[in-house]
């Protein structure tokens, strides 16, 4: 499955059938990606799938082997096509005997229109860091630092490789509200991400890559129901071993009174748990989110 079109003016940065090895490994094999301003699209996959070499193929840090790629309409190789990017990578070495107010200086002379540190500093968290210098931060804190860094130029493209792992959870919600208003100022963002939950709360698009191919592409939505899964949960006194007998269920968690079920079809067992259990109570049936999707696919190419 690809990537569908968008209209080009709306396109920042695009793969076109890119394939590219590393080692004996087929990194990508024939990846279609579109990046939109002012949307965020996140591409997921498991450890493996591509996800880095693709952002690194978009950046110019690595050549693709046959499609193509472009950046602004350029090749990423392109200077002035870099100018307007920003990108927070895994692997980010800052001078650490500098202070990040003397860092963010630095970074910020490099471009035409940076934002000011103090907006830098804002949007990133940085509250009491500015004196610090880089090298004697915390793990978390270096990172907020590198995402003021990938912000200050202003880019109209933002690449965002698993920005918040390591972050504590005000330190990730500061990141999502940054996020959030860059793509209100109309930057587009690919962020990639191992917390669903992370891409669920803000990408416009979810593009899942396996073993370097797009294997599903669409809104959080359209993902989701690809999951014929539902969750049923309710309070019953029916065993555990009774439930998991019952044709299409795949889970069954029992917590106190309360009964968890995963099942393929919630309306017939609905009707089984009422027919079975008239003292049955709080039933509650949702859709399988983003992480079951994610999870089921996976499973699925396991088990291919
Ligand atoms: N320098 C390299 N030499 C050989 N193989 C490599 C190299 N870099 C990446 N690979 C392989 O290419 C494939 C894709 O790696 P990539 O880093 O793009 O995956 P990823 O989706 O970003 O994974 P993660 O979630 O772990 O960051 C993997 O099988 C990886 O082992």
């Amino acid at each position: 499955m690809s990537d569908p079109d968008f209209h080009d003016t709306d396109v920042l940065a695009r793969l076109r059938g890119v394939r590219r090895k590393r080692g004996a490994v087929q990194a990508l094999d024939g990846v279609d990606l579109a990046l939109p301003a002012g949307r965020v699209t996140a591409l997921l996959g498991v450890n493996g799938a591509g996800k880095t070499t693709a952002i690194e193929v978009l950046l110019g840090l690595q050549p693709a082997d046959a499609g193509e790629a472009t950046l602004f309409g350029r090749s990423p190789f392109a200077h002035d096509a870099k100018a307007q990017v920003g990108a927070m990578l895994q692997q980010t070495q800052l001078p650490e005997r500098l202070t990040v107010a003397e860092l963010l200086a630095l970074v910020r002379s490099w471009y035409a229109a940076p934002r000011s540190i103090a907006d830098c500093a804002a949007l990133a968290g940085l509250d009491g860091l500015m004196t610090r210098r880089y090298g004697r931060l915390s793990g978390g804190q270096q990172r907020r630092v590198q995402f003021a860094v990938a912000l200050c130029g202003r880019p109209s493209l933002l690449f965002l490789d698993e920005p918040t792992t390591g972050l504590d959870i005000d330190a990730r919600q500061q990141v999502w509200r940054a996020i959030r208003e860059l793509v209100a100022e109309g930057a587009g963002v690919l962020l990639t991400t191992h917390y669903l939950e992370e891409a669920e709360a803000l990408a416009d698009r979810v593009v899942v890559l396996d073993r370097g191919r797009v294997r599903m592409a669409g809104s959080v939505a359209e993902v989701r129901a690809q999951v014929v899964q539902r969750h049923v949960a309710c309070d019953t006194q029916l065993s555990e071993a009774t439930i998991a007998a019952w044709p299409g269920v795949t889970q069954v968690a029992r917590d106190g009174a309360r009964v968890s079920i995963v099942a393929g079809d919630a309306d017939a067992l609905v009707r089984r748990l009422l027919a079975a259990d008239a003292a049955l109570a709080n039933l509650e049936v949702r859709r399988a989110g983003l992480a079951e999707a994610f999870v089921q696919m996976t499973t699925e190419r396991e088990a291919a």
